[in-house]
């Protein structure tokens, strides 16, 4: 075998290094209906990978299982390895709070928690006891809503409900409730399709302004959505990951016949 030459080395060494999650041949099953097909798939921590493909085909439950959100179905059963910096995520000494601390999730219909616009941002900060002080918890409230770009409009009614919010504010407000207890991965499922044309440009401006402090992973039905805000995209058809690659790549020369049919719109 050749030697690799020192731009190889480098490459790879920058890929290892960059790699915040490994999934490795992950088989998910309901019951009967076999969900997702030996799907291996990496999220580097400098990038937005996007999900993409037709309903049904595995998308949200392949992105469910990287912060184990599938627990919480009893038919679900998940086969293969999914690493988090190098540790197995559903390793028996996991904590899954925490897991899910490192791991946030967005998820399609905003849902803050019946509690002040404060307290939705300050929750999970409590309960993984990240203050020592208030002073502490009001500096990770204000930092959390400033870096979701929600802090301007709603410092003067930190005290009113999270649910008195616009549909937009509200999204931003649940990912400022996800960037509070410092994640390392954000998961987001579907975050802009309650949300009108103007919330979804400023949380696509959003997702933009956290690429690089978090890897992100977004399953979005919207294809010009995952070409303005991704580098990465995966393809799904039937549980199956068809194609995965550069997200310019995959919608200018796709590789697979199957791809370039959805991504020009002949199903899905
Ligand atoms: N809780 C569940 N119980 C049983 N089957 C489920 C469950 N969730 C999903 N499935 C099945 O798993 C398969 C994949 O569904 P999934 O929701 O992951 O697809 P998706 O690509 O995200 O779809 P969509 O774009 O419509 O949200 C489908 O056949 C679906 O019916």
């Amino acid at each position: 075998m050749n030697a690799l030459n020192p731009t190889e080395v480098k490459n790879m060494l920058d890929l290892e290094k960059n790699t915040k999650m490994t999934v490795e041949g992950l088989n998910v099953f309901y019951g009967d209906t076999h969900a997702v097909k030996d799907v291996s798939l990496n999220l580097r921590k400098d990038e937005v990978t996007a999900l993409i493909g037709p309903s049904g085909c595995g998308k949200s439950t392949f992105l469910r299982c990287l912060n184990r959100m599938n627990d919480t179905v009893d038919s679900c059963r998940v086969e293969g390895m999914i690493k988090l910096d190098g540790q197995n995520i559903y390793d028996k000494n996991i904590d899954v709070v925490q897991l899910r601390a490192r791991v946030g999730m967005v998820f399609q219909k905003p849902n803050p928690f019946p509690k002040s616009i404060y307290d939705n941002v300050a929750y999970g900060p409590r309960i993984h006891g990240l203050a020592e002080t208030s002073a502490d918890l009001d500096e990770i409230v204000a930092t959390s809503l400033e870096k979701a770009g929600l802090w301007v409009e709603v410092k003067d009614r930190l005290e009113s409900s999270g649910t008195s919010l616009s549909g937009g504010q509200q999204q931003r407000l649940c990912i400022a409730r996800a960037i509070a207890v410092s994640p390392e991965v954000i998961l987001m499922d579907e975050p802009c399709s309650a949300l009108d044309p103007i919330a979804t440009a400023k949380v696509e401006q959003l997702i933009e302004t956290l690429r690089g402090k978090y890897a992100i992973a977004i399953v979005t039905h919207s294809m010009q959505q995952a070409a303005r805000i991704s580098q990465k995209t995966a393809f799904f058809h039937m549980g199956t990951l068809i194609e995965q690659g550069e997200t310019s790549a995959i919608f200018t020369a796709p590789a697979e016949e199957k791809t370039r049919d959805y991504i020009t719109g002949r199903f899905g």
